[in-house]
This record gives structure tokens, C-alpha cells and sequence, in this order.
């Protein structure tokens, strides 16, 4: 049996804003600090000791894997990294206050490109100011695989590959795998992972900072759906916070 971990970054500045944020590189606000170390502190007490990481290329993922790692006394493990572990690109929408895009287009348009699982919200200008296109960590990404919005369909599509061609073979090394990465490309892994339907997706939140465990069978899938919170109370009231926002 493997044993895959994910965790979602601690809460970021923009997290606390109230901001779409996407592929914006911002980085973790004190509280979200907190909340990696803890993490951390989580793994330890489970006893769980991962023997290798996963990030996305986003400081706030990145930043959450050392601070969790430092207080699980894990700085040394090796890590990789991905951008096809990074937030959905969220288009125009990025750097725009969530209530406001709410009340401006309405609830039902505001869920729509927020959690539907196949409409994206419109896409980003190259000469935008939260547009990534320049940016230096993505000078090796084949210009067509540069996205300017995505929808949740297109994150599975682009994080798959790395699922099965990255992780998959740590798991099958005997490897406890830590995966330290955003709000969408986990619910995207996590789609996959217990086989939710494409509407069931919709209504599915990942906390910020609560390490997640999947025991997996021989054929890479959960042992048990949904797998296990390792602070389920905190858990269910940091998922219903994310649920909210933008109300
Ligand atoms: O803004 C974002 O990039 C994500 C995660 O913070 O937000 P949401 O939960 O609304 O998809």
C-alpha cells in the first residue's frame, strides 16, 4: 500500500484579501505562515514522514513545503517541482476582488467560473498586469501549453500527465509522497483520485494548511474515499470558509 499526502498552501495575502489569485505569485500571509508550520506539526504527530515532495513553481506552495517540512524536522527531503501542480490560471479574473465579481455578474455566473467544471472565466491579456506571460519560471513552457484561463477540466488535463509520469512512480517506489500544492489543482487530483462526477466536483473545497492522506490500493486508487483529514474538525470549518468566500 502507498501513502500520498496532500497539502494545500497555508492562507496567502491575497487568500486574505478576498482576491482571485490564480498563477499571481503572491506569497503567504503571517496567519498562512502559521498554518504550513502546523501542518508540519501534523504530519509528525500522525507519524507520518513523507520521502519526497511535490510543489507547484508558486511561492505561496513553495513556501508552505519548507515551513511544514522545518517543523516536521524534514528540510532535507528532496523536492520537485511542477507548474503543472499550479493553481488554475484564473484567467481575467485574476487580482479581482471575489465579493465584488460576485455582485457585479451575479451569483449564479460568480459559481459558474468559480467551480463549474468546465467553464472558464475569460482569458487574461498578455499586457495585463497580473498576466504571466514574461515571466522567467515559464521561459521553458512550450508557448501553446501557456494558459491565459482555465477551467477545472483543464487543470485535470495538464496535471494528469504529471500524476501518472511523476508521482506515480514515487508511489510505486515504496515512496510516502507529499504534495504541496493550490485549492484547484488538488480538487483536480482529488477528482481523479476517488472518480467524482463532473457536477458532484463542484461542491468539493480543500482547506488551506490540513494535510490530507490517501492510502492507496495496487492500482494507485484511495482505500478509503475521500481519504482522511489529519485535523478532520478543523478541516470541516476551513471548508465551509472556503465555500463562502465571496459572500
Ligand atoms: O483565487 C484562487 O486562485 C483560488 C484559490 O485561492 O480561489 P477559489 O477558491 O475561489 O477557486
Amino acid at each position: 500500500m502507498a501513502t500520498l499526502v496532500l497539502l494545500r498552501h497555508g492562507e496567502s495575502d491575497w487568500n486574505a484579501k478576498g482576491l482571485f489569485t490564480g498563477w499571481v505569485d503572491v506569497s503567504l500571509s503571517p496567519a498562512g505562515e502559521a498554518e504550513a508550520r502546523r501542518g508540519g506539526q501534523l504530519l509528525l504527530d500522525a507519524g507520518l514522514r513523507p520521502d519526497v515532495v511535490h510543489t507547484s513553481l508558486l511561492t505561496r506552495a513553495i513556501q508552505t513545503a519548507e515551513l511544514a517540512l522545518g517543523a516536521a524536522d524534514l528540510r532535507w527531503l528532496p523536492v520537485r517541482r511542477s507548474w503543472r501542480l499550479n493553481e488554475r490560471h484564473y484567467g481575467a479574473l485574476q487580482g479581482k476582488n471575489k465579493a465584488q465579481t460576485r455582485e457585479e455578474f451575479g451569483d449564479e455566473q460568480f459559481m459558474l467560473w468559480r467551480r463549474s467544471y468546465d467553464t472558464p472565466p475569460p482569458p487574461i491579456a498578455d499586457d495585463d498586469e497580473y498576466s504571466q506571460v514574461g515571466d522567467p519560471r515559464y521561459a521553458l513552457l512550450p508557448p501553446e501549453l501557456m494558459p491565459r484561463t482555465e477551467c477545472l477540466k483543464d487543470v485535470v488535463t495538464r496535471m494528469l500527465p504529471y500524476w501518472y509520469d511523476q508521482i506515480v512512480p514515487d508511489l510505486a517506489a515504496g515512496r510516502t509522497v507529499l504534495v504541496v500544492a493550490h485549492g484547484n489543482s488538488l480538487r483536480a487530483l482529488v477528482k481523479h483520485l476517488d472518480g467524482i462526477d463532473d457536477d458532484t466536483i463542484a461542491g468539493l473545497n480543500i482547506p488551506t494548511g490540513i494535510p490530507l492522506q490517501y492510502d492507496l490500493d495496487a492500482d494507485f486508487r484511495p482505500v478509503t474515499k475521500g481519504g482522511l483529514y489529519l485535523d478532520p474538525e478543523a478541516a470541516k470549518a476551513a471548508i465551509e470558509a472556503v465555500a463562502n468566500q465571496g459572500r
